[in-house]
């Protein structure tokens, strides 16, 4: 008897082992498609999410600036696009809480001036919020922006150094850049933050898979900087700097397989270094409305990040 061996494809032998297809064994039309946040919306065409996202973003932004007392472009360097903004709470206490956010938009898009939207709940429970700028490519490369990051958060503690507790938030490329941040050897700086809390939320912490899509067009990393700004491959080095972080990794229900995964291997890869992280799988949102709904006091992922910082 002749046994024929047929070549099967990835996708084939994929769907009969039961997983899900590697990223390495996808054609660049799929990987491109994993990796476009819009395209998995369940509430919008593609175009339409992106416009309703920076709408959002920017009416949250422009009433928080309203509501609240604000600093703005406060330099945390010498660059020009090395500046942040402070929204300030009524209260005349010192010992207060404070929240950095770093905004996402694919290392390319998005700067702070649509980055202050969630200030609004969390300066009512006397939290100082922080948004962060950076330069977005192609002005900015990501060995860049992943300085600028960090240098932001060492400046923000020693204009700070009074406050009760340091938080992180980032969403999409900016959950990337925070957990850069999480994975920061202090001792080449002047200061040592200790970060209590940190909110990583539809981030990407293996930039390897993007390296060959559009994404990495106006980003240019070579394979080495990849490696080098992957959170993925920094875990020893996040658990010898942030082993006393609260670590929550949020993924929304409607992102893409691929972004799902980067949540849950990187949630794994944390837990299973001992680390104090835990994983939230938000239901009926997605890639961007899981992020836009920080304006509402009573949306979950806030109740939660005020619950992390002693306020419920
Ligand atoms: N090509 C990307 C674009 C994207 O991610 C994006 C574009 C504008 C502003 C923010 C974005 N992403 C996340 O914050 C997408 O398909 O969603």
């Amino acid at each position: 008897m002749v046994v024929r061996f047929f070549p099967f494809s990835a996708v084939i032998r994929a769907i009969l082992s039961n997983r899900t297809m590697h990223w390495m064994e996808m054609e660049k039309d799929e990987l491109e498609k994993q990796y476009s946040p819009s395209r998995w919306s369940h509430r919008m065409a593609a175009d339409d999410v992106i416009k309703a996202h920076v709408k959002a973003l920017k009416e949250g932004t422009e009433r928080a600036r309203s509501l609240a007392q604000t600093l703005i472009d406060v330099p945390y360097g010498e660059g020009d696009g090395e500046k942040l903004d402070v929204y300030i709470p009524r209260t005349n206490s010192l010992d207060v809480n404070l929240v950095i956010y770093i905004h996402g938009g694919y290392w390319q898009f998005l700067s702070k001036e649509e980055s202050g939207f969630m200030a609004v709940p969390l300066i009512d429970k006397d939290v100082v919020v922080v948004a962060v700028g950076y330069d977005i490519a192609p002005k900015g490369n990501m060995d860049l922006m992943v300085s600028q990051v960090r240098r932001s958060v060492a400046s923000v503690i020693q204009q700070y150094s009074h406050i009760r507790g340091l938080y992180l938030c980032g969403h999409s490329a900016g959950a990337h850049l925070a957990a850069m941040v999480l994975s920061t050897d202090w001792s080449q700086y002047s200061v040592t933050p200790d970060i209590r809390g940190a909110f990583l939320v539809s981030g990407i912490y293996d930039l390897l898979p993007i390296l060959s899509t559009y994404v990495n067009e106006p980003l240019k990393m070579t394979e080495e900087v990849a490696v080098r700004n992957s959170p993925s491959k920094l875990v020893p080095q996040l658990k010898l700097s942030s082993s006393g972080c609260q670590i929550v990794v949020a993924v929304a229900q409607n992102d893409s397989p691929e972004f799902r995964k980067q949540s849950e291997e990187y949630y794994k890869t944390l837990e299973a270094a001992g680390l104090n992280v835990t994983m939230e799988d938000v239901a009926n949102t997605d890639h961007f409305n899981i992020i836009e709904q920080l304006v509402d006091g009573d949306y979950h992922l806030t109740k939660l990040l005020l619950k992390m910082m002693g306020k419920s």
